[in-house]
């Protein structure tokens, strides 16, 4: 069962930290004695926050306190003690409710005594749940005051922020706070591919900082979002949850035309937020294009991709023994960690590879042309194998400046020569196979890389004792 967060408790640290006079007002109740409405208030420094309702004392109190905190912690406008003038027509926001959670929503409509006249009276049945009855000067007055109780109860009394990016309106009079504006601090967009894009955020009340991609829920999303949450290692950025919004962070430009073909047509569209580690901004692709701009084929060059290429291949061999094939791998989704560390990511075309032996039938040319195998081009059968090629000519690009396509096939083409000279042939050689069942497996190439390791520091050893002597 979901637990309720201590909010009471969460705001007399708030205020305690930030020296703050809090206190909590009751404001009584409303209703019948079977079926009650208590209302209760936050005033902090002799300011009111939105009152907070509930069943209980207890769950107002609860209410009043969230209230508060979200506005302290967004930094929200105060209310005022005058009503907020809201245009929310209460009636059609319940039905609408009721439809987008597939409850029933019925008014329980009667009329009782007052004093010198019949008095009309309504409470709301929304799915199983019963909501207190209030009295109107006419019927539909009765009815209106009862929807909005409803409403009080469900949203907290908050009321509409007209500020970009806070709130996010599904429908005539709808009101939901967006998740994450109310719980990050967006602070830059890292990057935008072809679904979506990734923001460098702050949480707000850890005060760390993640990265938050936003896509669109119906493309790979769930796939990207299932795999990573399968996957803990050092060389795979981490994953900690993901969560779904009706609608997108009104910040983020990226999505105009995105939304556009996609979205307009179709109201139910939903996004997914996925929050994972932040990495550092450059990625693989950048640190080739800087070596490849410094021009040299060093052996500092040589040292770094080596123990790049170790690190990339202990993280493809992690992926695969969970059984999936990631698909895309090229130097953009390639990022590093606050340490220099490799983190493979953008799990967006990752599928399953459940059988070992059999080849699973998937779909064409998923993944980024210039790094797939042959296969992953032409036909609807391949396994990791893929994964395998694409390493091949990572490590190509890691060792030897490869600006252009062309420039790519032509080392392939010369292949004899860069292999002479760098003593790699069983290895990339193999890697690049046509025939995916003539590539080494992750596990092989993680040893033979170790090998290549082993005997390059001894050289390199060797040498500098000659050089000392
Ligand atoms: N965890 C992260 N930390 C820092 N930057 C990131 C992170 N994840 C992604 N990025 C940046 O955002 C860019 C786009 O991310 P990603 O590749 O996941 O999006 P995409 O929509 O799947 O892209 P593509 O069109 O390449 O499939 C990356 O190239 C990288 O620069």
């Amino acid at each position: 069962m979901a637990q309720t967060k201590n909010y009471i408790a969460e705001l007399n640290e708030h205020a305690q930290k930030n020296h703050l006079k809090l206190r909590f007002e009751d404001l009584g109740s409303d209703g019948l004695d079977h079926n009650k409405i208590f209302s209760q208030k936050v005033i902090i420094d002799g300011k009111d926050y939105p009152k907070g309702v509930g069943k209980t004392k207890k769950d107002a109190k609860l209410k009043a306190a969230e209230n508060a905190l979200r506005c302290l912690l967004d930094g929200q406008d105060l209310v005022t003690s005058a009503p907020v003038k809201t245009d929310i027509n209460y009636i059609c926001w319940l039905n609408e409710y009721g439809q987008r959670n597939r409850l029933t929503v019925k008014p329980v409509e009667s009329t009782r005594p007052g004093p010198h006249n019949i008095i009309p009276w309504c409470s709301f049945m929304v799915g199983d749940e019963e909501y207190p009855a209030v009295s109107g000067k006419t019927a539909r007055e009765a009815k209106e005051e009862a929807a909005k109780l409803v409403y009080d109860m469900i949203c907290g009394s908050q009321t509409k922020r007209s500020s970009a990016g806070l709130v996010s309106s599904s429908g005539a009079g709808s009101v939901t706070v967006c998740r994450f504006t109310s719980e990050f601090e967006p602070l830059e967009r890292l990057g935008k591919g072809a679904f979506g894009s990734v923001h460098k955020v702050r949480h707000k009340k850890l005060n760390k900082e993640y990265a938050v991609k936003i896509v669109c829920y119906k493309e790979k999303a769930l796939r990207e979002v299932s795999a990573l949450s399968d996957l803990f290692h050092r060389n795979i950025v981490r994953y900690y949850t993901f969560w779904e919004e009706d609608t997108r962070y009104e910040g983020d430009l990226s999505f105009d035309s995105y939304s556009s073909s996609h979205t307009a047509d179709n109201s139910e569209a939903k996004f997914l937020y996925i929050q994972m580690e932040l990495c550092a901004e450059n990625t693989l692709k950048d640190w080739i294009d800087e070596k490849n701009d410094q021009g040299l084929q060093d052996s500092k060059r040589r040292e770094e991709s080596l123990r790049i290429a170790q690190e990339i291949v202990c993280g493809v061999e992690y992926i695969h023994s969970k059984n999936h094939i990631h698909r895309d791998l090229k130097p953009a989704n390639i990022m590093f960690g606050m340490e220099g560390e490799v983190k493979i990511g953008d799990f967006g075309l990752v599928t399953s590879d459940d059988d070992d032996d059999a080849w699973i039938e998937r779909t064409v040319c998923k993944g980024t042309p210039s790094y797939m195998a042959p296969e992953q081009k032409s036909e609807r059968q391949y396994d990791r194998k893929v994964d395998m090629f694409a390493l091949g000519l990572i490590f190509f690009e890691l060792l030897w400046k490869l600006s252009t396509r062309s420039e790519r096939a032509m080392v392939k083409a010369s292949f004899i020569l860069f292999l002479f000279v760098f003593k790699q042939k069983q290895i990339i050689n193999s890697l690049l196979c046509e025939k995916p069942e003539d590539r080494p497996d992750a596990g092989a190439l993680k040893a033979a890389l170790e090998e290549w390791t082993q005997i390059y520091n001894g050289q390199k050893s060797f040498h500098q004792e000659n050089q000392t002597v």
